[in-house]
């Protein structure tokens, strides 16, 4: 059915409606030679509450233009007028209060329009993929009650003109597509899911860049950045430019604070606001005259937009600019109250201005009941509720108001993180009496007291045979350790600290607390050179042993790729038997058909280096013993507890901040080692230039060292000398040279390239002290052990990460000797990120300054943080706090609800970000 409303000379009106209910509004083309304007349609939905209506105080041409101008001005302040009425005079037309618009020049005739009307009358097909109205999502809208703040606008308009609909429920308003949004036309709707808006979600994840603030025109102007100003109109016209666009210029004279010193006078600049109107048809003189008279001379107006200096001094141009009039002094304070004022990046093209608008509507049609976080966490961890954080951080009152939201908003991204961790942890386990424990395990992280006494005869005994005591920290961590090893579910603990703080003997004394009760243990390293040095280690520990320990001596086995086939046979059967208590080897263990007869515990050293899913490989392949449903359920059973799933110790030497930890292994204890064995000499450090003085200054010093005794390490960055980077030292290359140099005392060459016995052979030459200069390339960074080497220089140091320098510092002054290490950059620009290593071997705080200098997945290197999470929003070098309450958060719902039962919300939106977690149903 098709009615036609009002034929007003030139200009036609139609309107069809839909048999759903829906109206599309029509203005027929208008005729003003020579140029022809074309009025295009407009969609209009529930146009019965939205009576044919104009603008009021917007330019009504640019309105009736823009058939998807998504301003929300153009729509919300719609308002009632009778055209008969107000198209009074022709051949002018004037809508609502706007200025008189001339439709044709002077001496133009309209002899041919009733004819052209005629033929132009024609009633539009609509739209077969109209969208629904909004009526039929769900119930009326409520006005919102908000917690922390409120949009006084907003809510007035909420009122004022509700949307006549409120989304069915929270889990589906937020993933709705756009095109449900009131006053949305499909084109525009197309237009924001083709550039990355399909949802109200991802619209509303779309921040501003920044807040424009009326402030900030007070200070210094600079260019390029986003003011907002209080000013008078100066002039306003309106030109062509050329025959295909015109311009609208408006001159407005603004006084701000002078802030040149002792000037107290004000100061004017001028802001040249310039819009452009491309196209023929703007060109015409009746048009521009009309756009031009919107701005009076004298008018008070409020303009925000980004400024660009010309050439006179105080006159700036804007061309993405809003203005709006000032009528009245408490208009002034209504502006004042909106700041600040978002700045949205555009995204694919999409213009910000369109963004900060649709979002406005989103916000208005959202309802304040879409946060699926209970409201015990928003409670206890002093949290906005998701919609008052959308509202703040597009639509704050202040910028305090935006930075709570965004706290909210990265609290989310840690907390789901954390969550999907832990759930999936919690999945794993069988019975709710293990999920239980565990949590509450997670939620008392720390023993208050260490109780040697309760630990094994074992470990008692190796405690006791140690040629030093440990520390009040690493005594901690092994109480910490030792009381999960007691509890009937299997312990996942990280255990962290910094380079050479004694993490290795922490690891043995858990091996032996179950070793001593009749279990196995194993212990998986990153490389053969390592595996062999505590096997090494371990063994001569054990030698001395007091005969006391009820006759109980652990064998102890070396499985690397290089083990022979035989001695592999041999030491599977034990394994398999029970006759052989701990293997020590590399990645071997969990990629070899290995059959435990009873693994308690599995220690992996340098966690980062396996990552998680070897980790995980390791841990299922034992689990899959428990989950065989005929075992039994008795946690506390000999039969379960010989075949429960081992316990994961893992050790990480890279002393990442606590936050980072947390994000990359939510999922597991975490304890530290924060002190370091006493007596150790803090490690001289010297950052050099490689220049010919620097090298001077070096092998003097190396002279030196070798005069007192020293043992010397030469650190390369490649084995050979490469063609394409000849600034780049080699250790192969440079071995002759010196070797030569230091003629008397012998050099080894160590790199990754030698077999391992050639490798063994070198390092225990160079522990030994039959040579004393050790030329090696980053093989020796991760774990080797050799207390009395006392110098190391690296070359090219630049080529090394801070965190990875600090670690090959860690190399020297492991014992009681004063040590020194010297970097050489092969540039003086490259020197300076060096220094920091001079002044800090605190490898946590060097840790914190290599993340806030390189980003979290620089500092693991891009190889082991693959699985290190993206945060759209957060800065996990600066948000830890954040972080922290997010994982007590996590806990804190997963022991309300283990299976996320209660929190069906909480459980989709959990699925929805994380979409390749397993979320049981
Ligand atoms: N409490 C202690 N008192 C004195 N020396 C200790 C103590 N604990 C460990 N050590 C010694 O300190 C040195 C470094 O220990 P260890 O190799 O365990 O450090 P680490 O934390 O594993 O370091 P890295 O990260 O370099 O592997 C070893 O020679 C070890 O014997």
């Amino acid at each position: 059915m098709s009615i036609e409303l009002e034929s007003l000379g030139q200009i036609s009106i139609s309107r069809t409606m839909r048999s759903s209910g829906s109206y599309r509004l029509k203005l027929l083309n208008w005729w003003a030679p020579p140029n022809r304007l074309f009025l295009r349609h407009k969609h209009i939905t529930n146009a019965d509450k939205l009576p044919l209506r104009a603008l009021n105080g917007v330019n009504p041409v640019q309105f009736l233009m823009d058939d998807d101008d998504p301003n929300p001005n153009s729509v919300n302040l719609l308002k009632e007028t009778n055209f008969a009425l107000k198209c009074a005079k022709f051949p002018c037309i004037k809508i609502g209060d706007s200025p008189l618009i001339k439709l044709y020049g002077e001496d133009d005739t309209i002899l041919r329009l009733d004819s052209e009307l005629k033929h132009l009358e024609e009633i539009e097909k609509v739209d077969k993929k109209f969208p629904e109205p909004w009526h039929s999502l769900g119930p009326t809208l409520v006005k919102p009650v908000h917690q922390s703040f409120k949009e006084e606008n907003l809510v007035e308009k909420f009122v004022e003109e509700p949307l006549p609909e409120n989304l069915a429920h929270w889990e589906s308003t937020l993933d709705r597509s756009l095109k449900l949004l009131p006053n949305t036309t499909s084109r525009l709707a197309n237009l924001l899911e083709k550039s990355g808006f399909p949802t109200i979600r991802k619209l509303l994840n779309h921040f501003p860049r920044t807040y424009a603030d009326l402030q900030n025109a007070q200070g210094a102007i600079e260019d390029g950045h986003y003011f907002m100003f209080m000013g008078k109109v100066i002039s306003s016209k309106g030109m062509r430019g050329g025959s295909q666009f015109g311009i609208l210029e408006v001159l407005v004279g603004c006084e701000i604070q002078n802030i040149e010193p002792n000037v107290n006078e004000n100061k004017m600049v001028y802001l040249h606001l310039k819009r452009f109107y491309r196209g023929r048809r703007f060109t015409s003189k009746p048009f521009l005259d009309m756009i031009a008279s919107k701005y009076k001379e004298g008018d008070h107006v409020y303009v925000s937009g980004k400024v660009k200096k010309m050439n006179t001094e105080d006159h700036y141009e804007m061309q993405q600019y809003n203005i709006d009039m000032l009528e009245k002094e408490e208009q002034k304070y209504a502006h004042l109250e909106r700041k600040p004022c978002p700045v949205y990046p555009s995204k694919n093209g999409l213009k910000p201005n369109i963004i900060g608008d649709v979002i406005s509507r989103a916000l208005k049609a959202l309802n304040n009941d879409i946060d699926p976080m209970p409201s015990e966490v928003l409670s206890e961890f002093n949290l906005l509720n998701l919609f008052d954080a959308y509202l703040g951080i597009h639509r704050p009152k202040t910028l305090n108001d935006a930075d709570l939201a965004r706290r909210r908003l990265i609290f989310d991204e840690f907390f789901y993180l954390q969550l999907g961790r832990l759930f999936q942890m919690l999945e794993a386990l069988g019975t709710n009496l293990e999920r239980e424990e565990l949590l509450a395990r997670y939620r008392n992280d720390k023993v208050s007291e260490v109780c040697t006494s309760e630990w094994g005869p074992l470990t008692r005994n190796l405690l006791k045979s140690l040629p030093y005591s440990l520390t009040s920290s690493q005594l901690t961590a092994l109480s910490e350790i030792i009381l999960d090893l007691k509890r009937p579910i299997p312990m996942n603990r990280l255990l962290q600290g910094d380079v050479g703080c004694g993490k290795t003997i922490v690891a043995f004394l858990s091996c032996m607390e179950v070793l001593g009760s009749g279990f196995q243990a194993a212990l998986m390293v990153p490389t053969e050179l390592l595996a062999i040095q505590h096997y090494q280690e371990l063994n001569s520990l054990l030698e001395q042993l007091d005969s006391g320990t009820e006759g109980f001596k652990p064998t102890i086995a070396l499985l690397t790729g290089s083990t022979s086939t035989r001695e592999r046979r041999i030491i599977l059967k034990g394994l398999q038997s029970g006759d052989i208590s701990m293997v020590i080897g590399t990645h071997s263990l969990i990629s070899e058909k290995i059959e435990f007869r009873n693994l308690k515990i599995a220690v992996i050293d340098e966690q980062h280096r396996f990552g998680v899913v070897q980790r995980g490989r390791f841990n299922s392949k034992l689990l899959s013993r428990l989950r065989d449903d005929s075992m039994n359920h008795d946690l506390n059973s000999d039969e379960n507890k010989a075949f429960m799933a081992p316990h994961i110790l893992a050790l990480s030497a890279t002393p990442i901040p606590r936050t980072l930890a947390l994000a990359l292994y939510g999922d597991m204890s975490i304890t530290q080692i924060t002190d370091l064995p006493p007596g150790r000499q803090p490690i001289e450090t010297l950052a050099l230039e490689g220049n010919e003085a620097g090298f001077e200054k070096v092998y003097k010093m190396i002279k030196d060292e070798l005069v007192a005794d020293g043992k010397i390490y030469l650190v390369y960055p490649i084995i050979e000398e490469s063609e394409q980077l000849p600034e780049l030292h080699a250790a192969s290359t440079d071995y002759e040279s010196i070797s030569g140099k230091f003629e008397g005392y012998n050099c080894s060459l160590l790199h990754g390239r030698m077999k391992a016995e050639e490798k063994e052979e070198a390092l225990t030459k160079f522990r030994d002290g039959q040579t004393r200069i050790l030329l090696a390339t980053q093989v020796i960074e991760i774990g080797v052990d050799v207390p009395d080497a006392s110098m190391m220089v690296v070359m090219n140091a630049e080529r090394f990460g801070i965190a990875q320098l600090h670690q090959l510092r860690g190399r020297v002054g492991r014992g009681n000797k004063k040590s020194r290490c010297v970097f050489l950059s092969s540039t003086s620009g490259t020197l300076k990120r060096l220094k920091v290593l001079e002044k800090s071997s605190d490898g946590f705080y060097l840790a914190q300054a290599d993340l806030l200098l390189r980003g979290p997945g620089d500092l693991l290197g891009k190889k082991q943080s693959g699985h290190l999470p993206e945060f759209p929003v957060a800065r996990l070098e600066i948000d830890g706090d954040i972080l922290q309450k997010a994982h007590l958060a996590a806990l804190k719902v997963l022991s309300m609800s283990n299976n996320l039962e209660k929190y069906p919300g909480l459980k989709a939106e959990l699925s929805m970000r994380q979409p390749l977690c397993i979320l049981g149903d």
